[in-house]
């Protein structure tokens, strides 16, 4: 066994194995030219052939994990979501310090398709745990990224500072006020560190929270989880806008990966006011926030009061006021006896900026259903997540209208859980998640 418990470091006996988990996918592949003869036909989106080739050349799969940003937020969004919140169960400095560093370890080795550990999940001594849980051999990267979020308890608790981390919160990390009608769960909501992994395949997303759960063992343990089965945005021009449990297009109008001067102005983060908290320079801070959907109810509302709702029209995802998907709404534009086409409760009117003092935000959401909830109704709905320079500025006044003036809050949804945490900048080769916290 080689002394890098987490994978990195030098090649090991695993290595052959964990290289072949993307190999093998390789060899198995027919070539790009069947996805590309598919997409000239019109047979296949431009998701689907994106799919299909990474399938083919697995290192299309592979999203990069070193750079100025993590990766996890411009990034196009993928398919499904397994996001978890830990709490620390170690009170030690050196301790939660050596928890990032092997996480920072296992979660590189992950997102390139590869196992956690020198020796992976076959290769480590019989007679001791597998280093690796397995259930991802001989599937390829699937576009796995790992994005990680420190909540207001890494830094205190009842009151006391931890870690040593005095003055290191930075004053954006607020306690999210309470918003009328919130139902939230303790269980379901904040935590320590939270770990958002996306991807195209449930089972690679899976294993990675599966595989830090494990490495965290003793020193961190899980609060909550959330899986996600469809994303509801897209995140760069080149994706096609999904569909929400309501059946819309949902992240039309989102800040989107090529908006570059609106992604510095709204979405990465500035070193604040004190030295302290300079640390969060380049990052942004991720609001998370389950929402039970009412489809029960929703199913059985009239399609032009569902798009009264909503503000666009359910089946192209184009304003009330006209034009196509992607053309500016009207909101003064009136209808017959000057009502307006928009209507004044409208959940896209109270979301857009110019009813929110010009802030926009990169919404990241996915839907999920956990089950039904014994009295014959699904548990479905969206898994809220949204990337804000400042939540302070840019999510609590726009919540907080919606709470109070938005027909779709008031009537169909249910906010159950929520988080807020600071996602530092990215890593560099050779750094660990959150270096420059504890410099
Ligand atoms: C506080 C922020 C937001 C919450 C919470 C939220 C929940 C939520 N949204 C939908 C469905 C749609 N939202 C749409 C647009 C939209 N929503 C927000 C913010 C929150 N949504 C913003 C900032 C925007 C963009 C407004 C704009 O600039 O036009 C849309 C329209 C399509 C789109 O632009 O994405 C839909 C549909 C649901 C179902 C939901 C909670 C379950
Ligand atoms: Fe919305």
């Amino acid at each position: 066994m080689s002394g890098c418990p987490f994978g990195g470091g030098e090649p090991a006996a695993g290595e052959k194995k964990r290289l072949s988990r993307r190999g093998l996918l390789y060899l198995a592949g027919a070539g790009g030219a069947g996805a590309a003869a598919g997409m000239a036909a019109g047979l296949l989106s431009h998701d689907a052939v994106a799919a299909a080739a990474a399938t083919e050349n697995p290192a299309a799969s592979i999203v990069p994990f070193h750079g100025e940003r993590q990766a996890g937020i411009t990034t196009p969004a993928q398919e499904r979501l397994h996001m978890a919140a830990f709490d620390l169960t170690t009170e030690d400095r050196t301790e939660l310090i050596q928890l990032l560093k092997d996480w920072t370890a296992a979660a590189e080795a992950m997102t390139q398709g590869k196992a956690t550990g020198s020796t992976g999940a076959f290769d480590g001594p019989y007679d001791a745990p597998p280093q690796d849980t397995g259930e991802a051999e001989g599937l390829a990267a699937g576009r796995l990224t790992l994005t990680l979020g420190f909540g207001a308890g890494m830094f205190e608790k009842n009151g006391k500072a931890r870690f040593g981390l005095d003055g290191r919160r930075p004053d954006a990390l607020i306690d999210l006020p309470h918003f009328p009608g919130d139902d939230l769960d303790p269980a379901r909501s904040d935590g320590d560190i939270v770990v958002q992994a996306c991807a195209d395949d449930p089972q690679v997303a899976v294993h990675a929270i599966r595989n830090l759960a494990r490495i965290g063992f003793g020193k961190a343990r899980v609060r909550w989880s959330q899986l996600g089965f469809g994303r509801t945005s897209s995140t760069t021009r080149s994706q096609d806008t999904p569909r929400n449990l309501f059946g819309f297009k949902d992240g039309t109008s989102n800040v989107k990966a090529e908006d570059t001067d609106l992604l510095d102005q709204h979405i990465w983060a500035t070193k604040g006011t004190r030295d302290t908290e300079a640390w969060m320079a380049g990052g942004s801070y991720l609001v998370s926030r389950r929402i039970r959907m009412h489809i029960e109810i929703w199913d059985r509302t009239s399609l032009r009061e569902q798009e009264g709702l909503i503000g666009r029209n359910k089946n192209q995802g184009a304003p009330l006021s006209g034009g196509g998907e992607f053309t500016e709404p009207d909101f003064k534009l009136a209808g017959k006896g000057g009502t307006p086409l928009i209507p004044l409760d409208a959940h896209m009117r109270l979301a857009h900026a110019s009813q929110n003092n010009g802030v926009k935000m990169l919404r990241r959401g996915y839907n999920y259903t956990d089950g039904s909830d014994g009295l014959g109704h699904l548990d479905a709905g969206l898994f809220f997540i949204a990337f804000v320079t400042d939540p302070r500025t840019h999510y609590v006044p726009m919540q907080m209208n919606m709470a109070k003036g938005d027909g779709l809050s008031l009537e169909y949804l249910k906010h159950t859980g929520s988080g807020l945490f600071a996602v530092p900048p990215g890593i560099k080769p050779g750094g660990f998640i959150g270096e420059g916290l504890f410099a």
